[in-house]
């Protein structure tokens, strides 16, 4: 490699500072790994209480630095509240004024370091202090490109009026241009992007926050590729004006000396038949709100007959799994289903060969997860990107069925079931058709110079863009 580096050297000095949620805190981590593993250095801030979580993640303690940021309090925030999980979504916003808060002691550390990159995707401010001390700033996407460039374009942009709430048909309505008509959403289904541009007192809009990070940026960067996603990238590329860098799925490898599987879940996955069980996860936020709704969930799971495990946080209302359980439905299960509230190893459970099934809200981390895994995938996405990401596995790709759901968005224990007997059932016809196309690309994703190939062009990108 040449030179580069503002100290001449050849490695690059990069900061990171991703949204204060695990599953962006997760995919900043992994492409650290990634760029750590070709020598360069980074400082990776977080807020205090992920610390623990997402240190041992890390491949690279020489070359990847945990500096911890005191997230302030903010009226109207739970106590104590540092992430996403601490939150209700209907509060995130205020998790966002918390984060703006930080910028002063962001400052602090950027004139310390004086990186050559700073990498971020919430913080809009960050191109505002990383320029004067001569960095290079890189707005970093850990979810799909289609669900930016349907809803975070500047053709996206919606005029409110008088702060009255759109309706379902206009939320549901693509950008001019948009470039597919199977990744979109039904009218019901787009009433979840509501909080994309409602209006928040001395914030703005999760909208204009988004676009203004885009816009500033010296590159934006998506973990996508091209053979899953290529147009939608083009079409960011055309609306910003920016270059679009892309990092492939930037996924953690098998480390020879990596950590083993919890033993209780281990001891409990090795009772069964290879891939008869069916691992059902919710990432790393809360997202089955509703009570009811949790308890068709696990009733749907206790139907198929077939082993599970189930790792999800609590519905609203209750602060442990155990109190929303429906009634007798631990004594129904016991000895082949589990209902967990706290953090498993997912990437490890998706691995094991008694797992046959990953029923997943398809956030864009599992998503890929679960592409490279051997697992079949029923997919009951929540919000706005999980509807998206699911759109692209189920109708574009064809990797995985959805959960039918209600006119009111509902979905029925019946028809959680039947998704997981469509896929686990001998013999039927969907079940091939996606095991078929899923073999297809995992073996593409898989391909030892898949991934390999998309982090080197990433470095070179972010080499010329150091130099120029
Ligand atoms: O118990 C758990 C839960 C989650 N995880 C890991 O945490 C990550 C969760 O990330 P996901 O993207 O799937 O889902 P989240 O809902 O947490 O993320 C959210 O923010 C990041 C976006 O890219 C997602 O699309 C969005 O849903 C995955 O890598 C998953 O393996 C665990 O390892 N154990
Ligand atoms: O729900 C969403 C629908 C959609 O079309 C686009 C997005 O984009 C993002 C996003 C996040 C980070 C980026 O760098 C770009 C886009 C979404 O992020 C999620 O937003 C939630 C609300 O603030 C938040 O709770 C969650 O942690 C984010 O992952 C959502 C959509």
């Amino acid at each position: 490699m040449g030179d580069f580096g503002s100290d001449g050297s050849s490695s690059m000095s990069i900061v990171m500072y991703p949204w204060l949620a695990f599953g962006h805190m997760t995919a900043f981590l992994h492409l650290s790994n990634k760029l750590a593993e070709k020598g360069h250095e980074i400082v990776f801030l977080l807020p205090k209480k992920a610390l623990d979580q997402v240190k041992p993640l890390n491949l690279y303690p020489s070359l990847i630095t945990f500096h911890t940021i005191s997230i302030p309090h903010v009226k109207g925030l739970p106590p104590g509240a540092e992430t996403n999980s601490d939150v209700p979504f209907f509060l995130t916003h205020l998790l966002a004024v918390a984060m703006n808060q930080t910028r002063p002691e962001v400052e602090t550390i950027l004139r310390t370091n004086k990186p050559d990159l700073v990498f971020y995707d919430s913080a809009d401010w960050i191109p505002e202090i990383a320029r004067p001390v001569g960095a290079k700033t890189v707005c970093y996407n850990t979810v799909s490109a289609a669900s930016i460039a349907l809803t975070l374009v500047p053709a996206a942009e919606r005029e409110i009026i008088d702060g009255k709430e759109m309706s379902a048909e206009e939320l549901a309505k693509p950008p001019l241009g948009y470039p597919s008509s199977k990744v979109v959403l039904l009218a019901r289904e787009a009433k979840t992007l509501s909080f994309v541009w409602r209006r928040h007192e001395g914030i703005g809009s999760f909208f204009d926050g988004k676009v203004t990070a885009m816009r500033n940026c010296d590159a934006i960067a998506i973990r996508t590729c091209r053979e899953t996603e290529g147009k939608f990238c083009d079409y960011i590329e055309s609306q910003y004006n920016r270059p679009v860098y892309l990092t492939g799925p930037v996924l953690p490898v098998d480390e020879p000396n990596k950590t083993s599987l919890e033993p209780r879940w281990a001891d409990w996955l090795a009772k069964f038949k290879p891939g008869s069980v069916v691992f059902c996860a919710f990432g790393s936020q809360p997202v089955v709100d509703k009570i009811d709704q949790f308890q068709e969930l696990c009733l749907g799971l206790e139907a198929t007959g077939l082993p599970f495990l189930v790792a999800i946080k609590p519905p609203s209302g209750v602060s442990t799994v155990e109190e929303a359980l429906p009634e007798g439905f631990q004594e129904r299960v016991r000895g082949r289903g589990v209902v967990y509230g706290g953090w498993v190893q997912q990437p490890m459970i998706l691995d094991h060969p008694s797992v046959g099934c990953f029923v997943s809200h398809c956030g864009f981390g599992s998503m890929w997860e679960s592409l490279m895994s051997d697992c079949q995938m029923v997919l009951v996405p929540q919000h706005g990107e999980q509807i998206l990401n699911a759109r692209l596995m189920a109708e574009e790709m064809e990797v995985a069925v959805e959960v039918e759901r209600e006119e009111n968005g509902w979905f029925s224990r019946r028809s959680l079931e039947d998704a997981v007997k469509s896929v686990m059932g001998e013999g039927s016809e969907v079940g091939e058709k996606v095991r078929k196309n899923h073999d297809k690309w995992r073996c593409v994703l898989s391909d030892s110079g898949f991934a390999d190939g998309y982090i080197s062009k990433f470095e070179q990108n972010l080499t010329d863009l150091v130099k120029s």
